[in-house]
């Protein structure tokens, strides 16, 4: 519960009737949700126009109403208070509702196209192992210290975040490790947050549906940067072109991590192989149980953002090596049939070309790679060909599968995937829509010692296909068709 003129401070106010003393007993932005005392936020979506619903708002009992175009009729004891921009607005509001967990928290923001759930994964966990009670906030799943709540998206609405970073501020957080996508600081999700810092880790082509430009998802990166205050660091890769671009105009102060530029986090690549990295870190050298040269760069972020947060390098370090991956990112599936089975959340042309490229370097002899992927409906599709052809150009054998084709028909996705595949690669690629099928070829045609790369889904736990979800776990599958195929 709380008074409408306090859930509105800091926001820009254009307009304002009714009573701001206004008891409020809930925000909400979806009009189905909205129950009496409500005050209801209308904005603009991509699909819909919440000003549209304000109407039903206030029939279920909303007593207030922000929105950027007052309807037509104002209604006697209903609060309307008009704004530049609702979403921004929202933001606020439910960090004052909430009463500003952000500011009670260290809260770390991670962004970037790939590796912000392994590095808010890492902080998580190397913060509990420091002695913290600490939140994180992430694509897998959310956690108030060991306590796991579903998460839905990679950076929640405005006021699932600022609701769940309360209860990890009442259950003694003192950190918070959280995604925040590109989709998210756009929108505003994270309006009114404040942190105590902010890492980049890289900028590939993804999300070209949503954004539009590659300009302008850089400029949404940026944002995060741009909104940071005085007091809070800026952590960036300084290897990837646009680690730069986020720091211009960002008041916070400035850090870079890097293999190959000059910044004050490097490391050196000592030994890369199925079982780890060796890492050289400031002379230290240190064994990790990730996988892969662009883990390197995510336990360098790690590692940075933990010694600016004010923890000893040395016990970091320490820590830091202990650390399993997060779930589905480069997961080992076991069996004894001597074939390597990888699944992996690689889901863009840069991590699939990151991911093969690793395990083309663990190739000792004559063992083919073989690869399924598949690209997700309704999202970018760009990525399409592009991911075909790098799966092609890095493995001997491609199966082209479905991955969530949501409301596309899947046999489009596969025609935009195999424009990709050029005529000398015809002979190494099949098309197989059902992907548990297609998993089930990639083991049928594996011999001991290859090694399958199972891309796209990494965790998740269903297939979606024309808005329904039904069970389907790479892993699971992966294991069962192996000890199907190999039976001895
Ligand atoms: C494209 C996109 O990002 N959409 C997100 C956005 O929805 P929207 O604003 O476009 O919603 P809309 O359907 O157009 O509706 C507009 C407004 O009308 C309201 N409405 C609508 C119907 C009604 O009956 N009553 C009503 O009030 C809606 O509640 C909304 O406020 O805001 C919603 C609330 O925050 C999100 O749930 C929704 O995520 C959708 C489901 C989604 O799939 N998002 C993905 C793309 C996403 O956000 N992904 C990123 C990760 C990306 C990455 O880095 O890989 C993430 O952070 O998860
Ligand atoms: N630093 C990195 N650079 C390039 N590729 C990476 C990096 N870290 C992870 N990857 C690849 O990207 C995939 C996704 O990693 P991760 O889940 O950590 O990224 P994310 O940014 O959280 O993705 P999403 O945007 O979907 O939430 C991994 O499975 C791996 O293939
Ligand atoms: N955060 C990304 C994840 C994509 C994962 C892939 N499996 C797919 O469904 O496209 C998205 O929602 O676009
Ligand atoms: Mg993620």
């Amino acid at each position: 519960m709380a008074v409408l003129k306090d859930i509105l401070y800091k926001v820009s106010l254009q307009s304002v009737s009714g009573n701001m003393e206004t008891e409020v007993k809930a925000i909400a932005f979806d009009s189905r949700k909205v129950e009496a005392g409500t005050a209801f936020v209308a904005v603009r979506g991509t699909q819909a126009d919440g000003h549209e619903y304000i109407e039903m708002a206030i029939e279920k009992g909303a007593v207030a109403v922000v929105c950027e175009e007052l309807p037509e009729s104002l209604v006697n004891n209903v609060a309307f208070v008009q704004v530049k921009d609702s979403s921004k607005a929202l933001g606020f509001m439910a960090a004052n509702y909430y009463g500003n967990p952000s500011e009670k928290l260290k809260l770390v923001g991670v962004t970037g196209t790939n590796g912000k759930t392994t590095c808010v994964t890492l902080l998580h966990q190397l913060f509990r192992l420091l002695g913290y009670n600490a939140g994180l906030l992430s694509t897998v799943v959310n956690k108030i210290n060991e306590e796991e709540l579903p998460a839905t998206h990679t950076t929640p609405d405005a006021i699932t975040l600022n609701k769940t970073l309360a209860q990890m501020v009442a259950k003694g957080c003192t950190h918070c490790f959280m995604e925040s996508s590109s989709h998210a600081i756009v929108q505003n999700r994270i309006a009114g947050l404040k942190y105590e810092g902010a890492v980049f880790t890289n900028l590939s082509h993804e999300h070209l549906d949503y954004h539009k430009t590659f300009d302008e998802y850089i400029k949404a990166k940026k944002l995060l940067f741009d909104g940071l205050p005085s007091t809070a660091f800026a952590l960036v890769n300084a290897d990837d072109k646009r680690g730069a671009v986020m720091l211009q105009n960002t008041k916070a102060a400035k850090h870079k991590y890097a293999l190959k530029s000059m910044a004050a986090f490097k490391a050196k690549i000592l030994s890369n192989t199925l079982q780890g990295l060796e890492l050289d870190i400031d002379g230290k050298s240190v064994w990790f149980k990730l996988i892969g040269d662009f883990n390197a760069y995510n336990l360098l972020a790690v590692y940075g953002a933990a010694v600016l947060l004010g923890e000893d390098e040395s016990m970091v370090l320490e820590q830091l090596s202990s650390l399993n991956p997060a779930p589905g990112r480069f997961e080992q599936v076991n069996s004894n049939t001597g074939i390597t089975a990888l699944v992996d959340y690689a889901h863009t042309p840069d991590a699939l070309e990151n991911v093969l490229s690793t395990i083309k370097e663990f190739r000792t002899g004559n063992e083919k790679v073989i690869t399924v992927v598949g690209c997700g409906g309704n999202r970018d599709k760009e990525k399409r060909p592009v991911m075909a052809k790098i799966a092609c150009d890095l493995s001997d054998k491609v199966i082209l599968t479905s991955d969530n084709p949501r409301f596309e028909e899947p046999g489009d996705i596969l025609k935009d995937m195999q424009a990709g595949v050029s005529p000398s690669n015809f002979r190494k690629t099949l098309v197989i829509e059902d992907r548990r099928e297609a998993i089930k070829a990639a083991c049928a045609m594996a011999e001991p010692n290859d090694i399958i790369l199972v891309a796209g889904k990494g965790h998740e736990t269903y297939q979606e296909i024309k808005g329904v979800r039904s069970d389907f776990d790479d892993r699971k599958v992966l294991s069962e068709m192996l000890n199907l195929m190999h039976q001895k």
